[in-house]
């Protein structure tokens, strides 16, 4: 469906935000994970036709989405990270409002699309007092107004509240049966439930591309549980990589990456997807100690 052949972007001179990227997707969920300043939103935003690729091409149903845009642009929903609302206009308003700059025709749509987020108890509100997930929620129906095929929801879960994320997190996988869902995030939890794919950028480039399970399995036999002394802790933080350190009465809990045992009393663990991805440094979390 969307295939991304030795696709670059170059900022200016010198700022390689893209290098190289070689991917094929079909429908479900895709998480595209990396950190800050990895290339997650520049890809994405040739996707959407928003920035051309300086080098490759993108393919969608084997069209080149450079050479013919609408192509893709009519069966995409974009969800972009800064996604604002208008204040004055109530939710309906505003997707009646998009409705109409999409070319959407059929008048009942925005109503069915405030449905599928589950926002039509809330149609007669102004979008200004939605709280953030609410917000994003109605940037997904926005990005669904057209029924699209793929949809591309960059960080969308930042600054929601717990509840709101599960709320997204259902949300985007139901789409996901359907359509191909494109979701950047840093934070592993939000997609880990939900992506049959995770792609891993890391400068620019594609630097991993899998199952979660197969994350998983690469990590199998060297993510370890230990309890220390404070002491014992400090002095092995500067040896292993340690993903988590949680002090309690009985002394300093840690999770520990490394390829063998990495202290005396160590116990081999089943590794979160999170700490898989920790371990291959595709992810990073701050320690709570
Ligand atoms: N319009 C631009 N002009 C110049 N450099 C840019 C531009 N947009 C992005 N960059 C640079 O390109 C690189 C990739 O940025 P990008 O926003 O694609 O990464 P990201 O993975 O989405 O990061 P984040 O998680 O912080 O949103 C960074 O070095 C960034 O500073």
């Amino acid at each position: 469906m969307l295939e991304m052949r030795k696709v670059g972007k170059i900022y200016g001179k010198n700022v390689v935000a893209v290098d190289d990227v070689k991917l094929t997707l079909e429908a479900g969920v895709v998480g595209l994970i990396g950190h800050n300043g990895a290339g997650k939103t520049s890809l994405m935003q040739m996707i959407a036709t928003l920035t051309r690729p300086t080098t490759g091409h993108i393919l969608f149903n084997g069209t080149d989405i450079v050479k013919d845009p609408d192509a893709i642009r009519r069966r995409l929903g974009y969800l972009p990270q800064d996604f604002g609302v208008y204040p004055n206009l109530s939710a309906l308003e505003f997707l009646q409002y998009f409705a109409a700059l999409k070319g959407v025709s059929d008048p009942r749509r925005p109503v069915q699309v405030l449905e599928l987020v589950n926002l039509h108890g809330l149609a007669a509100r102004q979008a200004a007092t939605f709280s953030g997930g609410m917000r994003r929620r109605l940037g997904i129906a926005q990005a669904l107004l057209n029924d699209p095929d793929i949809l591309v929801v960059d960080e969308p879960t930042a600054g929601l509240d717990p509840e709101e994320r599960l709320r997204f997190r259902h949300l985007l996988s139901e789409l996901g049966m359907r359509k191909l869902v494109i979701v950047s995030t840093h934070i592993v939890s939000d997609i880990e439930d939900i992506a049959g794919s995770l792609a891993i950028m890391r400068s620019g480039k594609l630097v991993s591309f899998g199952t979660p399970d197969s994350f998983i399995a690469k990590a199998r036999g060297q993510i370890w549980s230990a309890t220390l002394a404070p002491g014992a802790y400090e002095a092995l933080g500067q040896q292993v990589k340690v993903l988590q350190a949680k002090r309690g009465a009985a002394g300093v809990a840690v999770r520990i990456a490394h390829p063998s045992v990495p202290c005396g009393g160590a116990v081999a663990v089943e590794p979160t997807l999170e700490e898989s991805l920790m371990a291959q440094r595709y992810a990073v979390r701050e320690l709570a100690a």
